[in-house]
């Protein structure tokens, strides 16, 4: 890390979005807190990680810390959420994020939790170049001003060979109903305001970018919400959520 750089604060984070966050910073464990849907849906980003990563790595996913020895960047970590179970997974996991306060959080509640996690203050342009296994942005390119440079500089701290993996919402008439109307008007899941439906990215849009950055981009996975069973679930569809895993070549 470039500690200087993380002083000015990270060039790749939008003052506004960052402040959103860090406001809501306390509630960041809190499961029926402002940040509910992200603990909602964690067990399916955390399965689909240690699935994928199993299956391109060659570790056994049934084993209790199958990622020993492999090293993982979580660009825009927020509170922790995937960062700590990613460290109990055996990675040894770097989170950074352009919120203070966020880190803070973040780093008071692996101390109590005993996890090891490195946590920094700061963006992917605070990241030296070519060190890390894996690179993790998920539901961040949609709160950044410029979402190619964002991802170039986040694939550039990947080795070569390295796994970048993603996640964000799609830009439908349905993502536009259900995740901004739905979850931040009609359910309250979220605070109003969160999220730019414009910002959305398509998942053709999103692989452009990080072909651009020296990705190809191997797997797409949604995940849906069902309100009859009051769960989220992996889908094939990718019409709102949706998560994505690519490689450096
Ligand atoms: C919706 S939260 C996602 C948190 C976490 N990735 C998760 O999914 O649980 C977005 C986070 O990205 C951070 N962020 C936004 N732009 C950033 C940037 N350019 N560099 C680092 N962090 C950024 C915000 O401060 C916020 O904590
Ligand atoms: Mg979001």
């Amino acid at each position: 890390m470039n500690r200087s750089a993380q002083a000015s604060g990270a060039g790749t984070a939008s003052a506004e979005e960052v402040a959103r966050f860090t406001a809501m910073a306390e509630e960041w464990w809190d499961a029926t807190g402002k940040f509910k849907p992200l603990h909602r849906f964690n067990p399916v980003r955390l399965s689909f990680i240690r699935r994928e990563m199993a299956a391109h790595f060659g570790r056994d996913p049934q084993s209790p810390r199958p990622f020993e020895g492999l090293t993982l960047l979580d660009v825009g970590c927020g509170g922790g959420l995937l960062s700590e179970p990613l460290a109990r997974m055996g990675f040894a996991v770097t989170g950074i994020d352009a919120g203070d306060k966020n880190i803070a959080v973040a780093r008071l509640h692996a101390e109590k939790s005993g996890v090891p996690v490195d946590y920094l203050v700061g963006g992917p342009e605070d990241v030296t170049a070519a060190s890390f296994d894996v690179v993790l942005s998920m539901e961040v390119i949609e709160h950044v001003p410029d979402p190619s440079r964002f991802l170039a500089l986040a694939a550039a701290a990947l080795k070569p060979g390295g796994v970048f993996l993603g996640a964000t919402l799609n830009r439908t008439a349905k993502s536009w109903l259900m995740a901004v109307v739905g979850a931040e008007y009609v359910l309250r899941w979220l605070p109003k305001g969160t999220h730019d439906w414009k910002k959305f990215v398509r998942p053709s849009e999103f692989a452009a970018m990080l072909r651009a950055a020296g990705i190809a981009t191997k797997v797409f996975r949604g995940m849906e919400f069902r309100p009859l069973t009051d769960e989220w679930r992996e889908t094939m569809n990718l019409d709102v959520n949706y998560m994505l895993m690519g490689t450096k070549g």
